[in-house]
C-alpha cells in the first residue's frame, strides 16, 4: 500500500493510496477520510460505494462529508468503481454504463469480465480487511452509495447483515433486474441465466430479507434516470410486501447530481452515526 496525498481536513485527514488488489488482479486506488478522533481511538467505518463514471475522488471532493464526519468520529473509505489498468477489458463501445467505471459490485461469471471484475469480494472482504489491519478504525461498519453505488450498498448490506449495521443510498438501482444499465450489466457480468441475478437486486433483496438492516434511502424528484433506471417505487412494494421497515423520502426538485448529495448527507451521516454507536 501506498500513500498518494494527504490533506488535512477539519482536524481530520483526507488521504488517497494505492494498493495492489488480489480480487481484481490489478491495482487500485481509494481514499479514506480520518476524522480528529482516530488520532487517539479506533473510529467507526462508512464505506461509500459511488455510481457510473465515478472514481474515489467523486465523493471525497464533491459531497463535502468530511465537516460532520469530523464531529461524529466516522471514518469514510471511498472505493474505485471498477478494476483500472492494463489488461483490465472495456465495454467494446466504451460506453459509460459498462466496464471501466462500472464494476456494478458483482463477481462477473463471464469471460472476459470474469478476471478482474470482481467488485463484490473486493468491497467486502479484501478492502475491509485492508482498512481494518492499516488504519485505526474498529470492525463496526456502515455501507452508503449513489445511483449504482446505492445499489451495491443495499445489495451487499442486505447479502452480509453480520458485516454492516445499517444501509442508505442515494438515487439507488432499485431493481436491476428491470431496467437497461442492470440488464447490460447483470447479463455481461453474470450470463443470460436471470436465477443468478437475484442475489444482486435491492427488490428482490428486501422482498426475501430475513434479517432487516435500517434502510434510508433518498430520491430526487428532477432526476433524469428516475423513471426508467432508478424504480424506486419497485424498492417500496417489495418493503410493503416483507413488512420490511424502509424509509423512502421523495425530495422535490433535486436531480442526480453531487449537489443533491451534498445537500442531504449530513442526515446520512447522522443515521448511520445511530447505529454504529449502538452496537
Ligand atoms: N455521464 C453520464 C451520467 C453518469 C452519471 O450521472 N453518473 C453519476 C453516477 S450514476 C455520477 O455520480 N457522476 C459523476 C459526478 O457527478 O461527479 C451521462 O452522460 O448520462
Amino acid at each position: 500500500m501506498e500513500k498518494i496525498s494527504e490533506y488535512k481536513c477539519f482536524g481530520g485527514r483526507q488521504l488517497q493510496y494505492t494498493h495492489r488488489s488480489e480480487s481484481l488482479s490489478c491495482d487500485m486506488r481509494f481514499g479514506i477520510y480520518l476524522p480528529p478522533q482516530a488520532e487517539i481511538q479506533n473510529v467507526p467505518v462508512l464505506y461509500w460505494l459511488s455510481g457510473l463514471t465515478c472514481t474515489d475522488e467523486n465523493f471525497t471532493q464533491k459531497a463535502g462529508a468530511q465537516r460532520v464526519a469530523a464531529e461524529l468520529g466516522i471514518a469514510i473509505v471511498m472505493p474505485d468503481t471498477s478494476p483500472r489498468g492494463d489488461g483490465v477489458p472495456d465495454d467494446e463501445n466504451g460506453t459509460y454504463d459498462f466496464g471501466l467505471g462500472a464494476g456494478f459490485y458483482v463477481n462477473a461469471t463471464e469471460a472476459p469480465w470474469s478476471d478482474h471484475y470482481r467488485m463484490y469480494d473486493y468491497t467486502v472482504k479484501e478492502l475491509p480487511e485492508l482498512i481494518e489491519a492499516e488504519f485505526p478504525v474498529t470492525e463496526m461498519r456502515a455501507i452508503s452509495g449513489h445511483s449504482m453505488g446505492g445499489h451495491g450498498a443495499i445489495t451487499i448490506g442486505l447479502n452480509n447483515p453480520e458485516r454492516y449495521t445499517s444501509i442508505s443510498a442515494f438515487s439507488p438501482i432499485c431493481h436491476p433486474m428491470d431496467c437497461p444499465w442492470g440488464e447490460k450489466a447483470l447479463g455481461n457480468y453474470l450470463g443470460s441465466d436471470r436465477t443468478t441475478w437475484a442475489k444482486h437486486d435491492a427488490s428482490e433483496l428486501v422482498r426475501h430479507a430475513e434479517k432487516q438492516l435500517p434502510l434510508l434511502v433518498d430520491q430526487g424528484l428532477a432526476d433524469n434516470f428516475l423513471v426508467e433506471q432508478l424504480k424506486p417505487e419497485t424498492l417500496e412494494a417489495a418493503a410493503a410486501e416483507s413488512g420490511y421497515a424502509l424509509t423512502l423520502r421523495r425530495q422535490e426538485g433535486y436531480d442526480h447530481s453531487y449537489f443533491f448529495i451534498a445537500s442531504f448527507i449530513e442526515e446520512h451521516l447522522r443515521f448511520h452515526a445511530k447505529y454504529l454507536a449502538d452496537k
